[in-house]
């Protein structure tokens, strides 16, 4: 059955990266017979300025109409000053509500090609391969109260709630249960249970669902402890579960270990199966438009988007192998040269990978 395919490219380097997975993605239609139809729609700063709405009823519609989306990147300095819920983020918060993408997969994985760019020493990450789950629909990123007001007294206040339900707890721990017995069977949940009542609930349901996967070692770590540890010794870590707003500073930090913001993929699941793809990394504005953006995150994110949605493992595989013959042939962007290597525009970086696969 052919699958549906909505392409939400987004802002700053989102669409020039976009352009690069969907010559993946072409390629593998052509060549490789993956039966794939696409459309895009807007998202974004892009859909404000066409639309007023960051995320519009049609891009909603269209995004729930498919099988998986493929999104590109929101936000940057054109749109800071706009009120939270009318800036381009509300717009990608509201639709990974909507969609109920409640687990976010987001897999740190060194290629050894670039031990020596990693941000540590390459005996401390050769090898390294995390996968960190992160709850993605709950949190303080979502919780009311929240607000900005003024006080009787006539100061500006601001407040935002960090609060889960015990049934979030439990579905996104049983998801990453599921993930570490599927690896190597050993799950880290990061907290900050010896400060926060939410945390506390947090381990009190992991320690719960514990019973259910004696197969898989169950340990706890604090917030604060988990990012020093991270950067002292990342290997002790094999899958890693927390909240929303833990596993978004984690995940930009554990990046840097397999060398740039820009090699790390992302999938954001519902309890079906659905998916929406995406590069870890924001919409760079810092580099947007000169084509130089990494676009392995969101190619590596297609096949991510293979494996969890379309079923095609093989052809995942292809795609993650193609990545490892480019960065074998020298080939790299600005984020991960080094002076044996030769840059590689974006859409050089894409087309090596399309040459590979073809
Ligand atoms: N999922 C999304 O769409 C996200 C959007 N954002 C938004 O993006 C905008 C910029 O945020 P920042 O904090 O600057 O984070 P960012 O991730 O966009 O950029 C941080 C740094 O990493 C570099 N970088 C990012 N992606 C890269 C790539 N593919 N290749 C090479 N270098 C890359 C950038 O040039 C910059 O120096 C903000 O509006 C923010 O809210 C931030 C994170 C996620
Ligand atoms: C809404 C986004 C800006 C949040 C984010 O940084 C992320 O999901 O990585
Ligand atoms: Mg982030």
């Amino acid at each position: 059955m052919t699958a549906k395919i909505l392409v939400m490219p987004g802002d700053g380097v989102g669409p020039e990266i976009c352009r690069e997975a969907v010559r993946v993605l072409d390629a593998l239609a052509s060549d490789h017979g993956l039966d794939i139809e696409l459309d895009e729609a807007l998202v974004g700063g892009a859909a404000i300025d066409a639309e007023g709405d960051p995320l519009p009823e049609a891009s909603l519609a269209a995004a729930r109409e498919a099988d998986a989306v493929l999104f590109g990147a929101i936000g940057g300095p054109a749109w800071d000053e706009q009120p939270r819920d009318k800036r381009p983020e509300s717009g990608l918060l509201r639709l990974r509500s909507e969609l109920g993408l409640f687990a976010n997969l987001r897999p740190a994985i060194l290629y050894p090609q670039l031990a020596h760019v990693s941000a540590l020493k390459p005996e401390i990450v050769a090898g390294l391969d995390i996968m960190i789950v992160r709850e993605l629909t709950g949190g303080i990123y979502f919780g009311k109260p929240s607000g900005l007001h003024t006080t009787a007294s006539g100061r500006r206040e601001a407040y935002n709630t960090m609060r889960y339900d015990e049934a979030e707890i439990e579905r996104i721990g049983r998801a990453a249960f599921d993930t570490a017995r599927a690896r190597s069977g050993r799950l880290c949940s990061v907290d900050k249970a010896n400060v926060l009542d939410v945390s506390q609930l947090w381990r009190d349901i992991m320690n719960g669902l514990a019973g259910d996967y004696p197969d898989v070692e169950l340990t706890h770590m604090y917030v604060d402890n988990a990012a020093m540890q991270l950067v002292r010794a990342p290997k002790q870590f094999d899958t890693v579960v927390t909240g929303n707003l833990f596993g978004d500073i984690l995940s930009d930090a554990a990046a840097m270990l397999t060398g740039s913001i820009g090699m790390l993929p992302s999938a954001s699941m519902d309890a079906a199966g659905k998916g929406l793809y995406e590069p870890v990394h924001g919409s760079a504005p810092d580099i947007a438009g000169q084509g130089v953006a990494n676009p392995l995150a969101i190619i590596l994110s297609v096949a991510m988007m293979l494996r969890y949605t379309l079923g095609r493992a093989d052809l995942a595989a292809k795609v993650e192998n193609a990545v490892g013959y480019a960065l074998d042939r020298g080939l790299r962007t600005r984020d991960i040269m080094d002076d044996e290597t030769q840059m590689a525009s974006t859409q050089e970086m894409g087309g090596a990978i399309v040459d590979m696969l073809r």
